[in-house]
């Protein structure tokens, strides 16, 4: 396939769109462990089994929290700057519902460069990403490799927007176990980056998917 895609010199400020951006080192330690608490708290809620009186403590306490929390907001498409073990730096949303640090609804799946190509990652996801009985939700997985694809083409200086994407489920993925995900760029043509990626659970490839992501138009490209 032709590669004419033209990779940015740098990744874009997100500043420069007009977007806030918060460095991950800056998010305090207490919301990250708030955020671990809340995942763990909606998992508890999903499954538990307790009684009238220990529900209505566990509402109050929950109400509590939430009227804590109802001061300064961040905007909407606040982005968070990363910089992932392997010293690449990245911005994503703060709240993006896969990756996003602050969003305890976020598994949440994090990338690094893998050794052969292409990027890697591991996640478990609890019950509450439950689709049949013991199983991912397939839309799950489908968000999984849409997150995974898109940073494929981002590490590669090509960040843009899925404009298509195609998932084949293989073999079930359990819940509560590790996942791998992995994704790479197979090619690129004017602003279209092809990439590829896979979910798989033991070595197993439990799901794979393909996505065209369109680069984002950048100051330059004459019309590229
Ligand atoms: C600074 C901030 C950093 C941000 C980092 C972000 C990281 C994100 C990571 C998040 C990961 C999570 C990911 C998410 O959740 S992304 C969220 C889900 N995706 C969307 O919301 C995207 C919605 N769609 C659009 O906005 C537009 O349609 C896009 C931007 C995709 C293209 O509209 P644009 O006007 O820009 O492009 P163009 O029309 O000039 O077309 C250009 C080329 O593309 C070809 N084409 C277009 N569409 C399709 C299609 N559907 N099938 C096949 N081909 C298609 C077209 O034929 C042409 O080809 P060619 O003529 O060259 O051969």
């Amino acid at each position: 396939m032709t590669v004419d895609a033209k990779p940015v010199a740098e990744l874009p400020d997100p500043r420069d769109f007009g977007l806030a951006v918060v460095p991950e080192k800056e998010i305090p330690a207490e919301l990250a462990s708030l955020v671990e608490e809340v995942r763990s708290l909606v998992d508890a809620v999903a499954h538990t089994k307790a009684g009238a009186h220990e529900l209505a403590a566990a509402r109050d306490a929950v109400a509590a929290a939430n009227a804590c929390l109802q001061g300064d907001r961040h905007d909407v498409g606040t982005m968070v700057q990363q910089t992932w073990p392997d010293g690449r730096v990245e911005y994503g949303t703060l709240t993006n519902v896969v990756s996003g640090p602050t969003n305890a609804a976020a598994p949440p799946l994090r990338m690094e460069a893998a050794p052969e190509g292409g990027l890697r990652g591991e996640v478990v996801l609890n019950g509450t990403y439950q689709g049949p009985p013991g199983l991912v939700h397939g839309g799950w997985l489908a968000a999984l490799l849409d997150q995974a694809l898109g940073a494929a083409a981002g590490a590669e200086g090509m960040p843009g927007l899925t404009a298509d994407l195609n998932v084949n489920y293989r073999n079930p993925s359990p819940l509560d176990t590790p996942l791998e995900v992995t994704a790479r760029v197979t090619g690129t043509e004017r602003r279209k980056v092809f990439v590829a990626g896979e979910v798989r659970h033991g070595g197993r490839v439990t799901a794979e998917g393909t996505a065209l992501m369109v680069r984002m138009n950048l100051p330059g490209d004459g019309g590229a």
